[in-house]
């Protein structure tokens, strides 16, 4: 498993601008198996699908539907994280998508954030290539080249929230029983400063300086409240109204939200991108120390015993 995502960003001219481009340079197989509805021709559609995440591909609108498939609840192991940065790697790549749609396969949950099993008792370089992982598609959704939507249908803690702000837009799901929010601080575990960042960018400073003190995880109308989602519908409207918003912003020329979008947030990936060595050292630093490693393995025995 070592080596697998192996990449920077690059900067890939487009007429007088450059911009942001990603790429998950993968050292194995993708298990992906895809077959397509129709022969090469401009709206062909395709699916494809790995043991984590389902792509259903839209040829004729171009809108590529992004599903969390990886049960019980899209925990984001380094499989399932590099499973998803090649989805969206070839999405990126393929001239016929101009837009995806990250959404959830499973029921009630988006995502349950990070695999807190890959951040305990594993070695140090385990943790070293799981963080990479992480840094990877964050670097990869919210430096992404095209439109890329969150419909949010169910609970989304820390780093599934991460993922949902990292997109360009934010829909969903109106259960009250549902939460999103940056958590970390109630697992006893710090969010480094891009997610620190990117919430910043997202709600405001004050909005995160509370929500990260005390680990606040939000309800849908909360969420909406303070900015962390862009709308709340019904569930089942869920993945409607994220076609329908997406069909609005494939109306802006792709070439000037690309650059726009690249002006808003190539300083953030530019600052990870620089320091991404001194952020996995202080990753690895932080997670195998015997206080960190306590706390989760308590919330761990927290999670498993709400069930019991
Ligand atoms: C100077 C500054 C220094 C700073 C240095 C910083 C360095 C960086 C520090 C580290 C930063 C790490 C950032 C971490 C980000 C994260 O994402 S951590 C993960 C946070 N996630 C959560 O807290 C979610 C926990 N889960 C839940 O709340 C619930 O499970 C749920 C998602 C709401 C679903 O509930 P329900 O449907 O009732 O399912 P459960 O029965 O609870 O769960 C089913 C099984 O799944 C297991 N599980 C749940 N979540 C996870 C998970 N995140 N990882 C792994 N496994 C998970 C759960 O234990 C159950 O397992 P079984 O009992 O075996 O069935």
């Amino acid at each position: 498993m070592a080596a697998v995502l192996r990449r920077g960003f690059r900067l890939v001219s487009f007429g007088s601008s450059q911009l942001l481009c990603g790429g998950c340079k993968h050292g194995r197989t993708s298990s992906l198996s895809i077959c397509s509805t129709s022969s090469r021709n401009s709206s062909s559609s395709s699916s494809s699908s790995s043991s984590h995440v389902k792509v259903d591909l839209d040829g004729s609108t171009g809108i590529a539907v992004v599903k969390f498939q990886s049960s019980p609840v899209n925990s984001m192991s380094l499989d399932f994280l590099t499973e998803l940065c090649i989805s969206l790697e070839k999405l990126e790549l393929d001239r016929s998508c101009r837009g995806v749609i990250l959404t959830s396969a499973l029921p009630k949950i988006f995502s349950a954030g990070l695999d807190i099993t890959e951040m305990y008792g594993k070695n140090p370089e385990h943790y070293a290539e799981f963080w990479k992982s992480v840094q990877e598609i964050w670097l990869k959704v919210y430096g992404y080249s095209k439109i890329a939507i969150a419909a949010i249908n169910g609970s989304s803690p820390a780093g599934g929230c991460l993922v949902s702000m990292a997109c360009d837009y934010r829909i969903m799901a109106d259960d009250p029983r549902y939460r999103i929010g940056l958590n970390e601080a109630q697992l006893g575990i710090v969010a480094p400063f891009w997610f620190k960042d990117t919430m910043v960018n997202t709600v405001g400073f004050r909005t995160t300086e509370l929500s990260l003190q005390f680990g606040l995880m939000y309800s849908p109308s909360d969420a909406l409240k303070i900015g962390l989602v862009d709308q709340v519908v019904p569930e089942e409207n869920v993945l409607s109204t994220a076609t329908e918003t997406i069909t609005k912003w494939l109306a802006i020329p792709d070439h000037a939200r690309e650059i726009s979008k690249s002006m808003m947030r190539k300083p953030m990936v530019d600052r990870l991108l620089a320091s991404r060595e001194s952020d996995i050292k202080n990753f690895v630093n932080f997670i195998t120390k015997d206080s960190i490693q306590k706390s989760l393995g308590f919330y761990m025995n927290s999670l498993k015993q709400r069930k019991a």
